[in-house]
């Protein structure tokens, strides 16, 4: 059918040279029908077309009964008997009900009628009945010329307006009248047969937003640091620029209050760097820090134990991302107070045997928040709120320890698989042993937590082997299998919109 239609066409472009309208040209086919044959015809091009709009107005049901029966008016009019006597109000209504309410007024305008006590008399011997007329006229032709009654007709709901469109036609570039079918694809068979040497293509239409990409999943780990960061931009933290993953002790734990004897600095537990194996330089005010740690100060007395810059400059490849976060609050102490809020999504290191729900890499997600007159309330009141967000509402704190916090919370939240509360995280109030030193004037509260990502993600998509979220052992099938892995749609569309203006 539509190859038929494209024929007839161009065999009519081929005859008269152009189509004016195919609203004339081709009464029985649908403006839908044409406008496919044409695209398809121009992709080609053979033909350019053009659209036309065409508006015409049409007759509504109410319209209808008036050319069918009159005007309402004019039905008035010929309810009233001729003479002095006329008919009564109460008669009228009571004999033409709608009608006789929606037609005195126009027929006491027209002073066709008038009322005489509590009767209503003719005052012409006979009428014109216009409307009826006019709407004749637009139901033989579409319209009516004076624009005037148009808009009276449209006015009273009589008449509707529509459009069509057409298209006029002319020749174009690749003009025949003959019709190839065209390949969309090069196959392989075109290949081997040597069919693509003759066969004509079909162009490719940039224009079209084609098919959603299946593919484009993002990784349970990225989906979930997503929808982290989301959260911590939607409640006003800056992003920490994370892309050391080797630092000092002097920052993962020195300028955090830890000391140089702790347990976690043991090789046990910390990767150290052979080469280089420690840092040149230590930053300007490590002495404040060496004070701390021997003396105290704050309202401490300190560790008192000889304090090693060697120690300090040990390289290591971070075990948490507050190596990050002490980094930014000496940056932050450098310039006027203000109250800031900074969060981290990036990878950590441990030297931990590796099991079902440890590794020795994985990410730390850490938000630190600076002002005045903070408590742990204001801490744990935030904590509520961030992972209400993260649909998680079962929070438990437990008092733990932590060299740099005090108090320390460490956070529980209740796993409904397991039927038991697992342990999601680790909070506190940064202590002014680390603080001062790092240059935070007296009177500024930091309240921080880091949780792992991994948790999360395993608690969100059903995991229990960590083992399952690194590396080869990624179950391709469980992210594209998984909806809540897809890119939305409307990543999708930008993935691919940004893509073609690359290409474009
Ligand atoms: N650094 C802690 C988390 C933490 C961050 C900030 C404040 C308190 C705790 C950890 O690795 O578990």
């Amino acid at each position: 059918m539509s190859e038929e239609l494209k024929l007839s066409i161009l065999n009519k472009l081929e005859s008269e040279n152009s189509i004016a309208d195919t609203k004339t040209a081709f009464v029985d086919v649908s403006p839908e029908t044409i406008l496919g044959a044409l695209k398809s015809l121009e992709s080609q091009e053979k033909v350019n077309y053009k659209t036309l709009t065409t508006e015409f107005w049409t007759i509504e049901a109410e319209g209808q009964d008036q050319i069918d029966n009159g005007s309402y008016e004019a039905r008035i009019f010929y309810a009233v008997p001729a003479g002095e006597e006329g008919i009564t109000i109460a008669e009228l209504n009571s004999k033409y009900g709608k009608v006789a309410s929606l037609g005195q007024g126009k027929a006491f305008q027209n002073k066709w009628v008038k009322k005489n006590g509590s009767s209503i008399v003719r005052l012409v011997d006979s009428i014109v009945d216009q409307i009826k007329a006019d709407l004749e006229v637009v139901q033989a032709t579409g319209s009516h010329p004076n624009t005037n009654v148009i808009r009276d007709l449209k006015r009273r709901s009589l008449i509707k307006q529509n459009k069509v469109l057409s298209y006029s036609v002319s020749k174009g570039a690749n003009f025949s009248t003959e019709l190839k079918k065209q390949a969309t694809d090069l196959t392989v068979e075109m290949l081997h047969s040597g069919a693509w040497k003759n066969a004509e293509f079909k162009k490719f239409n940039f224009d079209s937003l084609g098919v959603n990409p299946s593919g484009g999943h993002l990784h349970p780990l990225m989906k979930v640091r997503e929808e982290f960061r989301q959260i911590f931009f939607d409640t006003g933290f800056e992003e920490m620029p994370t892309n050391e993953f080797v630092v000092s002790s002097f920052w993962n734990f020195d300028a955090l209050f830890v000391p140089q004897q702790h347990a976690a600095r043991d090789l046990q537990d910390t990767f150290f760097l052979k080469e280089p194996a420690v840092a040149t330089e230590l930053p300007e005010f490590w002495e404040t820090v060496k004070d701390v740690h021997e003396k105290g100060g704050y309202g401490s007395i300190g560790y008192r134990y000889p304090w090693s810059q060697e120690e300090a400059k040990k390289l290591v490849l971070r075990t948490h991302t507050t190596a990050v976060s002490s980094q930014m609050l000496h940056k932050l102490a450098q310039e006027p107070y203000r109250p800031a809020k900074y969060f981290s999504i990036d990878r950590v290191y441990r030297n931990e045997a590796v099991d079902a729900t440890h590794l020795a890499e994985f990410h730390q997600v850490e938000g630190i928040i600076a002002d005045k007159n903070m408590s742990l309330g204001s801490l744990i009141a935030f904590m509520d709120r961030f992972f209400q967000k993260m649909g998680i509402t079962k929070l438990r704190f437990k008092p733990a320890y932590n060299p740099y916090t005090e108090p320390s919370l460490e956070i529980f939240s209740w796993h409904e698989g397991l039927n038991t509360w697992v342990e999601i995280g680790n909070s506190g109030m940064f202590r002014p042993e680390m603080l001062r030193p790092l240059g935070l004037e007296e009177g500024v509260q930091v309240a921080g937590f880091g949780l792992s990502l991994e948790r999360p993600t395993m608690i969100k998509y059903g995991v229990d082997n960590i083992r399952a979220l690194v590396g080869h052992k990624v179950d391709l099938g469980m992210v594209e299998s998984n909806p809540a892995c897809r890119l939305d749609k409307k990543m999708g569309k930008e993935v691919f919109q940004s893509a073609v203006e690359t290409a474009n």
